[in-house]
């Protein structure tokens, strides 16, 4: 019999607002509703992709579960503690076990620091290693563990390609062996032939140091291969989250059906039916009005602008919140 695995992280109701100012004493006048009230959890060793369109708050989801945000609301278990709660020294301990890869190589790394001084500051923060030299061994080790040359620990990150950076990247959030590592679009800036090969080191990586992710991406066709589980964000919130073979041949929510239908088909042959979705991204800053939830929608109904739509299970664990997947639903028990 399998063994069923613990959770590492458990995300409850998660909400983090940012305060909007205006006028000349910078009075807060609303707030983004940047995350608000998220909840999942992912097992250790698992990977959970997390997609939705620029600005839906993935990146703060991301940054308030590692708290480099501090959370409106809500709670962030992880490995059992509920890391809100923590003083400045049990954070710093459970700061080491969680990592994060950031989307542009360019920006991440110091120009003015050595590979070597990247990758080995982590260490040198957490007390990682006795000595320089023991320090280096461990920074020759990852870098040929990311698949570059240990020599190029001499070098500045201008001398490496886009690829080559993000490999560093990696292997700096490895260099403190932690168990949770959030990769926040860490292949957008990369050319797509890249891009698989940083997805195959992560996945890799991912078995040799057994390693749980949470998987940032704006397209669903990049984090198909990596996920094990697929959650949908749109304005703030979850609307879908389901097995990522469940999430793809049983789409529940119009927003995910949408996202699939606008993944490239490599066949030209193959005529692919593209739901457009109408208007401009939703801003959490400025929320639309019509359809409050799901403003883009293009299969919403009356009830769909008047009551929220409960996020709820429609079966092992199929997460979605939508009025049209409740009627759907219906319409299939019924039968
Ligand atoms: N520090 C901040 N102050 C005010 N608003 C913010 C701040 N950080 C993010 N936001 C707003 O919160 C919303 C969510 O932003 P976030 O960066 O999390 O989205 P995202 O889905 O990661 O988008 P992208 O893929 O473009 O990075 C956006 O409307 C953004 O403008």
């Amino acid at each position: 019999m399998a063994v069923e695995k613990e959770n590492l992280l458990e995300v409850k109701n998660l909400k983090k607002y940012f305060p909007v100012k205006a006028g000349v004493f910078r009075r807060t006048v609303g707030h983004v509703k940047a995350v608000d009230d998220v909840s999942f959890n992912i097992k250790s060793g698992e990977t959970l992709g997390l997609v939705g369109e620029s600005g839906c708050g993935k990146s703060t989801t991301g940054r308030t579960i590692l708290r480099l945000l501090e959370a409106t609301d809500g709670e962030v278990i992880f490995d059992g503690k509920n890391i809100h709660q923590l003083d400045k020294k049990d954070m710093r301990s459970v700061r080491r076990q969680m990592q994060i890869i950031f989307q542009d190589p360019y920006a991440s790394l110091n120009p003015r620091m050595t590979v070597a001084d990247i990758i080995g500051e982590p260490m040198d923060i957490h007390n990682l290693a006795e000595n320089k030299k023991e320090r280096n061994k461990k920074v020759e080790e990852l870098l040929e563990r990311v698949g570059l040359l240990a020599d190029h620990m001499k070098r500045y990150p201008h001398e490496f390609s886009g690829g080559q950076r993000q490999r560093i990247g990696v292997a700096r959030a490895l260099a403190v062996n932690p168990h949770l590592i959030i990769c926040d679009e860490p292949v957008s800036a990369l050319d797509v032939s890249i891009q698989a090969q940083v997805i195959n080191l992560m996945e890799e990586l991912q078995d040799d140091f057994d390693l749980t992710y949470l998987f940032i991406a704006h397209d669903l066709s990049v984090v198909k291969h990596i996920s094990d589980r697929i959650a949908v964000m749109y304005l703030g919130k979850i609307v879908e989250l389901a097995d990522k073979r469940e999430l793809f041949d049983n789409t529940l929510h119009p927003y995910t059906r949408s996202l699939l239908s606008a993944i490239p088909v490599a066949d030209p042959t193959y005529e692919k039916e593209r739901i457009i979705l109408e208007g401009d991204v939703p801003s959490p800053v400025d929320p639309p009005s019509g359809c409050r939830f799901h403003p883009r929608c293009p299969e919403a109904i009356d009830i769909c602008s008047e009551v929220e739509p409960e996020f709820k299970d429609y079966g092992g664990g199929h997460m979605s919140a939508c009025h049209v997947t409740d009627q759907e639903h219906e319409a299939v028990n019924d039968k």
